[in-house]
């Protein structure tokens, strides 16, 4: 036996009695749990069967019972509405012991208390440290983290202020006005993600995010931007990844073919990374590094150093609230119960519908403008955290793991694919983001309430649908009869049951924002802690990188290959033959 098959055997035998980093046994296969066995035949037996419309009508207080709310020191409240699920007192009351048979909480005491829990890279996972305005001591090797988090924070703020200031000049003494951001994935999604939510607290710098290695990237910005008064910011936790360290390079090279003086590089390129000699190879002062360690996740870091590009965008006080948010909604993560806790909930609820309901993605709709890339960015957290199919005690998993992440701001999705949402033959739950207050409020408020009367519309005719019977009530309304009418009402009636989450918070705030992106975080690691999966690193991106530069110097010449599969060989030549 060979191939996929083989390989699974191989992995399967795997012993899995080695340390999976959490100080706890190796968890049993999910499937074998005996609370699983009972999630899945409740869901065969009545979870499947449940009608949300029907559940509203046997329970006014539905809502009440299956929402929650947060109220936070200085941004209002929060308001996270799961009523308009598919799901009852029971469904959740298994899920909830699903939680608690696979140590959800011994898990996030575990990641918190900075045990090792990236067992494949012996690493800790302290995203939460970044963010742990509370200072509580959180050791790594025996040594208290926090200092050195404070310290590159200050220095972070030093920076900022001479920057925005206008203290820190260019070459020519002019001062900065714009600021390349040269990084990619976890090193540019979050920056890009978080300076366009915020927008609003722009301190008037232009920001710049350049992350393919398609040369078009590095180009149209350079076309925008000044020598004399540009800043570029080199990140990466590695300094080794090939597109930006590339672009880094072409960057410095355009760059010196203004300022002639290679001292002048000082002034105009600053790094963030946790890799100082490969910095200094690249010819940065380390002066001008920002430092952060190998415990920071790339798709978790933007609360680290590789958060500069946002400081310098919305201020270091506005960074500090984003910081101060997060770590709200880490203290709600770490105190609430499982029942009251919206991570958890979020996890929970997405468990039942991908691994008992069969759904495959997980629709991200902000209605919002500003946060246009926030389904991006977890595309990397979620996709990159949970796409796995190994788990931790190295068998293959016999169950779904990760959603495919996607969505697009509100209304626009509306107009693109909530036809396939809404009467589809697909499962998609969707969580809804809506601000109560936009920073826009044009023409007296008009746009934004159209705005949140479509977020609510949305939520409500996907939970309760269009009846045959209310569709052929508004086609006779309309002069249809007989045969016209029949011919047109299957596809008016919407079946509705369509599950969907509703965050609300008051305004798009760094606060808020904070909230928002680490309770998805939180989710993200508590599924992934119930799959039993190493939600922290990405051995999967590796063998992409392998091969290309293995194809790379192929590409050189006009030779002809033949060492690949016939299709790689013929695309090769193809591209060959047609420069
Ligand atoms: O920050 P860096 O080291 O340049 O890595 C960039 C990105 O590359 C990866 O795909 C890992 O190789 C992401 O996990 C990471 O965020």
């Amino acid at each position: 036996m060979t191939g996929p098959a083989c390989q699974a055997r191989a992995i399967r035998e795997k012993p899995s009695s080695y340390d999976t980093g959490y100080g706890m046994e190796t968890k049993a296969d999910l499937t074998s749990e005996p609370i699983w066995q009972q999630i899945k035949t409740y869901y065969e037996t009545t979870g499947k069967n449940l009608v949300i419309k029907d559940l509203f009508a046997n329970d006014p207080q539905r809502f009440k019972k299956f929402s929650l709310k947060l109220s936070t020191p200085e941004n209002g409240d929060i308001l996270f509405d799961y009523s308009k699920n598919r799901i009852d007192d029971e469904a959740l009351r298994l899920l909830f012991q699903l939680a608690k048979d696979r140590k959800v909480a011994e898990a996030r005491d575990a990641m918190f208390s900075g045990q090792k829990i990236n067992f494949t890279e012996n690493r800790a996972v302290l995203h939460i440290a970044l963010r742990n305005r509370s200072n509580t001591p959180i050791l790594v090797d025996g040594k208290d983290v926090m200092p050195d988090v404070n310290a590159v924070l200050e220095h972070m703020k030093q920076f900022t202020n001479s920057v925005l200031s206008g203290q820190w000049r260019g070459y020519s003494g002019k001062q900065i006005t714009d600021v390349v951001n040269i990084g990619i994935g976890g090193s540019d999604l979050g920056p890009l993600m978080v300076t366009e939510a915020l927008k609003p607290y722009s301190k008037g710098l232009r920001l710049h995010f350049v992350s393919n290695i398609d040369g078009t990237h590095l180009a149209e910005t350079l076309n925008k931007v000044d020598p004399e008064t540009v800043l570029f910011i080199i990140a990466s936790k590695t300094f080794t990844t090939q597109e930006t360290i590339t672009n880094a390079t072409s960057a410095k090279e355009w760059f010196l073919g203004y300022a002639k003086d290679q001292a002048a590089v000082a002034k105009h390129f600053v790094a963030l990374s946790t890799n100082e000699p490969k910095v200094k190879e690249f010819g940065i002062d380390p002066a001008n590094m920002f430092g952060f360690w190998d415990w920071v996740g790339g798709r978790y870091s933007l609360w680290s150093a590789i958060g500069l590009s946002i400081s310098l965008s919305i201020g270091f006080e506005n960074f500090h609230q984003l910081l101060e948010g997060a770590h709200y909604l880490d203290k709600h993560f770490q105190t609430a119960p499982l029942e009251q806790n919206i991570p958890v909930i979020l996890a929970l609820l997405g468990i039942w519908y991908s691994n008992f309901g069969g759904s495959e993605t997980h629709a991200l709709l902000p209605y919002d403008q500003y946060l246009h890339r926030f389904a991006a960015y977890f595309q990397q957290g979620d996709m990159e955290s949970n796409g796995k199919y190994v788990t931790r005690n190295g068998r293959v998993a016999n169950y779904s793991t990760g959603p495919i992440v996607w969505g697009e701001p509100g209304t626009n999705g509306q107009h693109a694919f909530y036809q396939l949402i809404h009467q589809g033959t697909r499962l998609i739950p969707c969580d809804f983001i809506a601000p109560v207050q936009s920073h826009n409020p044009i023409g007296n408020s008009l746009h934004h309430k159209i705005l949140l009367a479509n977020f609510l519309a949305q939520t409500e005719a996907l939970a309760m649908g269009k009846t045959t019977e209310q569709a052929t009530a508004e086609l006779e309304k309309q002069g249809l009869k007989g045969e016209a009418l029949q011919k047109i009402l299957p596809h008016k009636v919407f079946q509705g049951n369509r599950p969907t989450n509703s965050i609300v918070v008051k305004k798009i705030t760094p606060f808020t924002l904070g909230v928002l992106i680490a309770t998805y975080e939180q989710k993200i690691f508590t599924q992934g802690v119930i799959w039993d999966i190493n939600s922290f690193d990405q051995w999967g991106v590796e063998l992409g990188k392998q091969l290309a530069k293995a194809i790379e110097p192929e590409l050189q010449d006009n030779n002809p290959v033949s060492t690949h599969d016939s299709s790689t060989n013929g695309l090769i030549n193809f591209i060959k033959a047609s420069r």
